[in-house]
């Protein structure tokens, strides 16, 4: 199989159907962006890949072996944390590849004490620079300020180019600076 994935027609959801159909391919080195309004089922669409909502119809592919990490919309933030963030980039497996310098700093700060920005930049290192080939990015720039946002486009380009990126964003801008293609999804109906 070339693809890291194939979606086939899929139609997700829950009790009933939500989102799709959608059909969409994701190649290794690739970024590739979904797009869609409010509600209309995109986080559900990750959560099929991950197994975590349920497919109605259609099929999804995976390359044999495929591992994925999933950056959620909002991440579970466990507090106190004593951990470092060189230990969550170890416990990833992320310390293969050297930190980017623009996270260097937040390496030796427990992640209980960064902000929700620092963090979130920190989880998709975590996953960009971890084992998985593919990872599924969930409205990324949420919290990120400007500045936090031209750190998260660094790290997308920094990212082991083998690795392929599958995202959702609503930020139009950003879409258009880091994807290579963007899939418009629909509801069911
Ligand atoms: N665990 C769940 N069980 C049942 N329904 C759910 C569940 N999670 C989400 N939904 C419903 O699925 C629909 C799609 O939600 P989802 O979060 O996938 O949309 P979205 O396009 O990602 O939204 P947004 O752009 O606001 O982040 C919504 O109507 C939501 O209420």
């Amino acid at each position: 199989m070339d693809a890291l994935i194939e979606l086939n027609e899929v139609v997700a959801g829950y009790a009933v159907p939500v989102i799709g159909p959608v059909s969409l391919t994701v190649r290794a080195g690739e970024i590739v962006g979904i797009q869609g309004p409010n509600g209309i089922g995109k986080s559900t669409l990750l959560r099929a890949i991950t197994g975590v909502s349920r497919v109605f119809q259609g099929e999804i592919r995976r390359q044999p072996g495929l591992q994925v990490a999933h950056q959620r919309q909002r991440p579970v933030r466990i507090s106190p944390m004593p951990l470092l963030g060189r230990e969550l980039l170890k416990l990833t497996g992320a310390d293969h590849s050297a930190p980017p310098d623009r996270l260097a700093h937040l390496l030796d700060n427990r992640l209980d004490r960064l902000s929700g920005g620092q963090l979130q930049l920190l989880q998709i290192w975590a996953c960009l620079g971890g084992r998985a080939q593919l990872i599924l990015l969930d409205e990324p720039t949420n919290n990120l300020d400007p500045g936090s946002v031209d750190t998260l486009i660094h790290l997308l380009m920094e990212r082991d180019r083998s690795r392929a990126v599958l995202l959702v964003s609503h930020e139009a801008d950003f879409v258009g600076r880091v994807c290579n293609r963007v899939v418009e999804v629909q509801a069911w109906r």
